[in-house]
Formats: structure tokens, sequence, C-alpha cells
């Protein structure tokens, strides 16, 4: 049986907590050897605490585990790490922050030995997420090993080639679940103003992007293909798409538009 690993994670927020809930239920991870920190614990962090026995805000000396995970956020790393330097000394160091390098989350730990990046995003929460993962040469095969096998935990994983890839994992997947919902919000306004009550368009938008996602998750069929297979020869879709994809291409324009922005404002957080 492959053991479980012991885990100190920095940062419970949206992210950090995602993961911290998707390893506990899948079993990846030792809680009773594991430590979360997060000064401003709410409620429902320190019930998870309680229900799964790991530690909670103890002082980070002599703790010692696989895996440091952070999850704060990038503006807070600088002041938030260095109390962290002992355990990262003899951890796997893995930062789920955007725009964090390793070289500025080096000089925050005191230059750890063996420091990764990973980028998940929030449909981990499902257990639906997807994780870009990069780690230098420092990194061995074990070390791989236990980072696959968090971030699995909570979905895909895809391991990059560079660093500078991370950044454009971040604009993909990292920040892409916030595209589809707001995809998902102006097909229910549009619905709105085509007549539709208020809350059926939302319904209607809500069961439409998922069932799509669903799809995407059950179907080996490529999205064109699956595309194609809706669009009927001169009918509604064909209209629609026109104005979506027609000679303008204006969507896959956008959309490039769009991820060149994350990707850039990844690449200004990174020190
Ligand atoms: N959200 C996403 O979809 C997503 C996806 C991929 C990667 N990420 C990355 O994940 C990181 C966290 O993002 P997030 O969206 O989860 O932000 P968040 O919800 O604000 O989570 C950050 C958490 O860190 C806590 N924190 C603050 N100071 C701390 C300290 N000294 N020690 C330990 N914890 C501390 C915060 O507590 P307070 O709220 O009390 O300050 C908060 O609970 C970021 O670096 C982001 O780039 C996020
Ligand atoms: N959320 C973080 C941000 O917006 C990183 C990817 C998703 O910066």
């Amino acid at each position: 049986m492959t053991k479980e690993i012991s885990v100190a994670l920095v940062g419970a927020g949206a992210m950090g907590g995602a993961l911290l809930r998707g390893w506990l239920s899948a079993g990846t991870i030792d809680p009773a050897a594991s430590a979360v920190f997060d000064p401003a614990a709410d409620a429902a962090l320190k019930k998870l605490a309680r229900r799964h026995d790991f530690a909670l805000n103890p002082s980070p000396e002599g703790i010692s585990v696989d895996a440091l995970v952070l999850a704060v956020k990038p503006q807070a790393a600088a002041s938030v790490l260095p109390a962290y330097a002992a355990i990262a000394r003899s951890a796997l160091v893995i930062s789920v922050m955007a725009g964090m390098s390793l070289a500025a989350i080096g000089r925050a730990l005191g230059d750890p030995p063996r420091v990764a990046r990973a980028m998940p995003n929030l449909p981990a929460a499902f257990g639906a997420g997807v994780t870009g993962l990069y780690a230098p040469a420092t990194v061995n095969a074990h070390g791989r090993d236990v980072i696959d096998r968090l971030m699995a935990a909570t979905g895909e994983t895809v391991w990059v080639r560079s660093e500078e890839e991370i950044d454009f994992v971040t604009a993909v997947s990292g920040s892409g679940p916030a595209y589809f919902f707001l995809l998902t919000e102006a097909l229910a306004e549009a619905g709105a103003a085509l007549g539709l009550e208020k809350e059926a368009a939302q319904r209607l938008a809500r069961a439409t992007a998922s069932g799509a996602g669903a799809m995407l998750a059950a179907d080996p069929r490529s999205p064109a293909d699956m595309r194609k297979a809706v669009t009927s020869p001169g009918g509604t879709t064909a209209a629609a798409l026109g104005v979506l994809d027609g000679d303008a291409k204006a969507l896959r324009r956008l959309m490039k538009e769009a991820a060149a922005a994350a990707a850039k404002r990844a690449a200004e957080l990174t020190e």
C-alpha cells in the first residue's frame, strides 16, 4: 500500500482549502502527521481540524513533513514565508502561488533544496480540477511522484517543460474556470435580453454550461466534433456561431487576448 503523505499547508483559503478537503476525502494525506497554518481560521476550518485531527496553527518549530504546500496570496508571500524556512529545509516545497518564481520562493525560504511549482484550479474542490506541474532537476523521481499524488487527488495533472510555462498554465486552467463562469453569466443575460424570465435564463445557462462540461468529461470526441454535432447546417447554432466564430473569429481572438493578459500579469507578479 502507498504511504500517506504528511503535509504542512500554509494558507487554507479558497485554493488551499479546496486542496486540503480533496486530500482528506481521498485519503492522500496522513492528517495526524499534518499541519495547517492559517491565522484567521474560520469555523469550517476549525471543524475540519477537529473531525480529521490535523494540527491547526501549531508552532512551526520542530514540524517535520514530507511536503510543505504554499497557498497564500503572492503579494503576502515575502512576509509570510520566512516563518516556514525551517520546515522547508527538510520538506519538498510545493508552491501553488501564481507568479511567484522558484527563485523568489527560494529567497523567502532561505534557499531550501527542493522546490516545485503547481498551478491547480478551483474545481479541485469537487475532484474535477486540473493542475499544471513543474519541478527542476533538484526534485528527484520520488519527489515528482509525491507532487503528482497530491495534486492528482483533486483531478488531472499535466507536467510542463519549463517554469515559464506555469504562467501559461495559469492563463489557461488556473484562471480558466472564471472564463466559463463569465460565459455562463453572459449567456443568461442574453437569454433575459431575448425575453426569458431572469431566473429561467440563469437556470438554462447554468445547466447548459454544466451539461457541456459533463460531455467534455465523458465524451471522447474532440470539442470541435461535439460543436459540430450541435450545429445543423443552416440552423440556429450556425447563426450564433457566425457571430462568435465567423470571419473575424471574434471569440478565438478575444480568448487569445485574455490568456495573453493573464500570462502577462503572472509575469508581472513574478519578482
Ligand atoms: N483561487 C484560485 O482559483 C487559485 C487557483 C490557482 C492558484 N491560486 C493561488 O493560490 C494562492 C491562494 O489564493 P486563494 O484564492 O486561495 O486566496 P485566499 O482565499 O485569500 O487564501 C489565502 C489564505 O492564506 C491565509 N493567510 C494569510 N496570511 C497567512 C499566514 N501568515 N499564514 C498562513 N496563511 C495565511 C489567508 O487568510 P486571511 O484571509 O485571513 O488573510 C487566506 O485564508 C494564491 O497564491 C493564488 O495565486 C489560486
Ligand atoms: N486565481 C489566481 C489569480 O487570479 C491565480 C489563478 C486563479 O491570480
